[in-house]
């Protein structure tokens, strides 16, 4: 019922047509997305060196739900081979990737060395890719930044990191460019820095003493914002480098993923929809608001105050249009009701926002919900976010560098063939991309879509017990991989 409400709410004359590759604009590029810790393992092979990552789940194992890491993950980096024949199957266009700062440049610096290995190992994957038709979009940075940095000055809190970041980048470029054409400097510098900075879940775990998550040091009312300051102009310096440097010869684009949630009034009140704006404007604004005017929101300018650091003009115009397109990581919507001003006791990046952000209204779920906390079904909030992005910021080339929806594996002994029907995500990608149909209708000037994942793979503090994957992975045979129903639907899906 779901699927035929929303085929007929958005399709027009096409409600009644299910839909196909065929009905996007032509050389519009469908793909899936993965990274290189969730995916890779190889974590000592190879010459790799260590990520805050590797840091994070070996030191502190009861922060991630099933104790597990990424030392072996899929093992793609033995495995690429079988992923490229499984996307080729499928019929995808494109593989978004990401590449480890640590396997390239194992203590992160240039000094350091660079490691020919992870150069190697790279050059196959895209040569693969390309033998097979699949084209690769590459990000620099997906969390995993190198623990030498970390130790050497604090990572992302420190700005020695954006030359660091640009030395990485070049190196990368240099190699790469003359196959890679779609570059992605950073991937949702928001989660790194919310999970990572305030809340102090994921790597590198840092928090004030009073947030939850028991971190040994951190203050979650600055760092969040001086981290993402960090990575805006890391990513501006590496997106003028390869402009100045690369972009001539080898005809590249180059942008950055950034996720976001469609937020919509928890009430008619006017205090309600005000936080709605906020709510849009403290999750994409902060860095969509840089990348296409130079400066943050007024609103996070107001309320974050002091602890929010200042672009000078030099930066402010480095950082204005550094951007060919913009990803865009979608999943889900929330209601933004008001909340009242903080007592400024305890400042945090979500009580600076002073939204109550929330998946029910009246004890009823915004869409269907999902074995996720955070995930509820909702792909009209596709289609609403790609709308507020084309008036808002005059509509930027997009693509959709993340969709896709997780299954909690409670029961990990459920037989193989019960495992692989995962017909609710043949309906969460149907009906986002019935959606997205009618954006692009509408006028968004989206070019692609990555479907979030290939397989199912490391899920960061959840671990290995929620999967996202369009396959199946054993994790107690090899590692086989195995389609499940939504692989062949995206089969059927991409037939030319
Ligand atoms: O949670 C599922 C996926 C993660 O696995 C990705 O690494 C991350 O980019 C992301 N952003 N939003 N949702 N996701």
């Amino acid at each position: 019922l779901l699927l035929v409400v929303a085929t007929s709410a958005y399709g027009g004359a096409h409600g009644r047509r299910p839909i196909s590759r065929r009905s996007f604009p032509k050389g519009f590029l469908f793909g899936t997305a993965t990274s290189s810790y969730q995916y890779e393992g190889g974590a000592m092979e190879g010459g790799r060196g260590p990520s805050i990552w590797d840091n994070f789940t070996h030191q502190h194992p009861d922060k991630i739900a099933d104790r597990s890491n990424g030392d072996v993950a899929v093992d793609s980096y033995h495995l690429y081979k079988e992923d490229v024949r499984l996307m080729k199957d499928m019929g995808m266009d494109a593989y978004r990737f990401s590449i480890s700062w640590t396997r390239i440049l194992p203590d992160g610096t240039l000094k350091g060395g660079v490691n020919r290995e992870g150069i190697k190992y790279y050059n196959n994957l895209i040569d693969e890719l390309l033998s097979k038709g699949v084209q690769p979009f590459v990000t620099l940075f997906h969390w995993d930044s190198p623990q030498g940095l970390e130790d050497k000055y604090g990572g992302f809190l420190s700005p020695n990191i954006i030359n660091d970041y640009k030395d990485y980048a070049e190196v990368c470029f240099r190699e790469f460019g003359d196959r890679v054409k779609h570059w992605i400097t950073f991937n949702e510098p928001w989660s790194f820095c919310v999970t990572g900075y305030e809340r102090g879940v994921f790597a590198p775990g840092r928090c004030s003493p009073w947030e939850k998550a028991n971190c040994s040091a951190g203050d979650s009312g600055r760092e969040p914002y001086t981290a993402a300051h960090h990575q805006i102009l890391a990513h501006a310096a590496a997106a003028r480098l390869y402009k100045q440097k690369y972009k001539a010869e080898q005809k590249g684009k180059i942008g950055i993923s950034l996720v976001s949630n469609w937020f919509t009034p928890l009430s008619r009140s006017k205090s309600s929809v005000v936080a709605t704006r906020r709510a849009i404007e403290f999750m994409l604004g902060w860095f969509l608001d840089p990348l296409a005017r130079g400066d943050y929101p007024e609103s996070m300018k107001e309320l974050v105050g002091n602890r929010l650091p200042q672009f000078t003009k030099k930066q402010s115009e480095l950082v204005k249009d550094s951007f060919d397109f913009i990803g865009i990581n979608y999943y889900t919507t929330n209601y933004a009701g008001s909340l009242p001003l903080s007592n400024g006791l305890r400042n945090s990046y979500s009580t600076d926002a002073q939204a109550n952000l929330t998946g029910f209204r009246n004890g009823a779920p915004i869409g269907p919900e999902t074995g996720l906390p955070w995930l509820y079904v909702y792909p009209q909030g596709l289609r609403d976010l790609l709308l507020y992005v084309k008036e808002k910021y005059g509509n930027p080339t997009i693509y959709i560098t993340e969709n896709g929806l997780g299954e909690t594996t409670t029961n990990t002994s459920l037989p193989l063939a019960e495992a692989l029907k995962d017909d609710a995500r043949i309906e969460y990608h149907h009906m986002h991309l019935v959606a997205l149909l009618s954006a692009i209708r509408d006028g968004a000037n989206v070019k692609g879509y990555f479907a979030w994942s290939l397989l199912d793979n490391f899920e960061w503090a959840t671990g290995y017990t929620v999967r996202f994957g369009l396959h199946f992975v054993d994790y107690d045979d090899g590692r086989k991989r195995y389609p499940k129903r939504s692989a062949g639907w995206f089969k059927r899906f991409l037939k030319r």
